[in-house]
């Protein structure tokens, strides 16, 4: 067997971008240029970065909805630069955010468009269908039959999420999926979607102009700069610990060391003593230690109680969480 030529990328290697650019017609300058990147299997990734600085066209030169200028793609150790669009996307979801749900389809037949094109019989798109509306916890016996007119623009997005994911891709590209929901429906497709996520490992690479989305969503995130320049590609943590330079200390804004408390879990917490009797706030690992912070100031107390995970129980102290929290250094999630 011969070697892999040098650009062939390793197996947990999902999608490699190697120098990809694109200049739109007429266009004196590229739009992205000259952008490499490896995101691993299963890895979530966020591409974050101010108006204009070529994140969707990046996004959508994965799935060639935009042809690339240079550079090559590969999925899953194939280079699929030169492959034939439309099979493709069979195999990359795709979910944007004005959802693009076909208004003269109901919700099943708007799911069930990729098995439709896949050649499934009825009885296993119908299955299909039903199997991943519960999924995205939507009633299928409530919901199958509805056109998209007839749902809000949460449940439409659950919708799309679903037709996106109903070819079981391995990948899935998710432009600004969240950015026309109000703030506590889209905090909680986020958090919906994260849980989703545990369950299915897709590799998803997710646009997005907000920095708090990013970091409660990423495993990995690529702030971008000016013209596609990749100012940092690395994990929350990392970001609000180490920004890499001045750009993306100003991106990411005010409350660093703050919002890393949003990133650990009380669980990431060595250590803790016996329970006290008295006077703690109780949590569970599985509280982040900003919520375990939060709990301690409401009751007015230094102490807290962990359990709940079958470890037993112990606890730990304000000083505990302080010292943690100073120590993390962008360890991964
Ligand atoms: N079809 C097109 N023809 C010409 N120029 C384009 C086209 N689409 C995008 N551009 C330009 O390419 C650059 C990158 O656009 P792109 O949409 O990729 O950026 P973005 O980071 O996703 O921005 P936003 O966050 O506003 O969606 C911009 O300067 C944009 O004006």
């Amino acid at each position: 067997m011969t070697d892999p030529t040098p650009s062939t990328p390793p197996p947990d290697v999902m999608i490699r971008l190697e120098g990809l650019a694109k200049r739109y017609p007429g266009q004196s300058a590229d739009a992205v240029s000259a952008l490499s990147m490896d995101i691993r299997r299963g890895e979530f990734v966020v591409f974050v970065g101010p108006s204009g600085c070529g994140k969707t066209t990046t996004l959508r030169m994965i799935n060639r909805l935009v042809e690339p200028s240079a550079g090559r793609i590969w999925i899953d150790g194939e280079d699929v630069t030169d492959v034939d669009p439309d099979r493709l996307r069979r195999r990359i979801g795709y979910v944007i955010q004005q959802i693009g749900l076909i208004p003269h389809m109901t919700v099943a037949q708007n799911v069930g468009l990729v098995p439709r094109l896949l050649g499934w019989d009825k009885a296993r798109i119908r299955d299909r269908v039903d199997e991943l509306l519960d999924l995205v916890g939507l009633d299928p016996a409530v919901f199958r039959d509805r056109y998209p007119k007839q749902l809000s623009g949460g449940q439409q997005q659950r919708v799309g999420v679903a037709r996106a994911l109903a070819g079981d891709p391995p990948v899935m590209l998710m432009d600004e999926p969240f950015g026309a929901i109000d703030p506590i429906t889209r905090d909680r497709l986020q958090d919906e979607f994260l849980k989703l996520q545990e369950r299915i490992r897709k590799t998803i690479v997710f646009v997005t102009h907000d920095i708090d989305e990013a970091l409660k969503l990423g495993d990995r995130i690529a702030i971008f700069g000016e013209g596609s320049r990749l100012a940092q590609f690395a994990t929350p943590l990392e970001i609000l610990s180490a920004p890499a330079d001045d750009y993306v200390r100003s991106f990411v804004g005010s409350g660093a060391a703050i919002r890393r408390l949003g990133l650990l879990r009380v669980a990431d917490i060595p250590g803790g003593g016996t329970p006290p009797s008295d006077g703690a706030v109780r949590v569970t690992e599985d509280h982040t230690v900003y919520a375990a912070l939060e709990k301690m100031l409401e009751s007015g107390t230094d102490r807290m109680v962990v359990g709940g995970n079958g470890r037993g129980e112990r606890s730990l102290t304000l000083r505990d969480l302080l010292l943690a929290a100073a120590r993390a250094k962008g360890e991964p999630r």
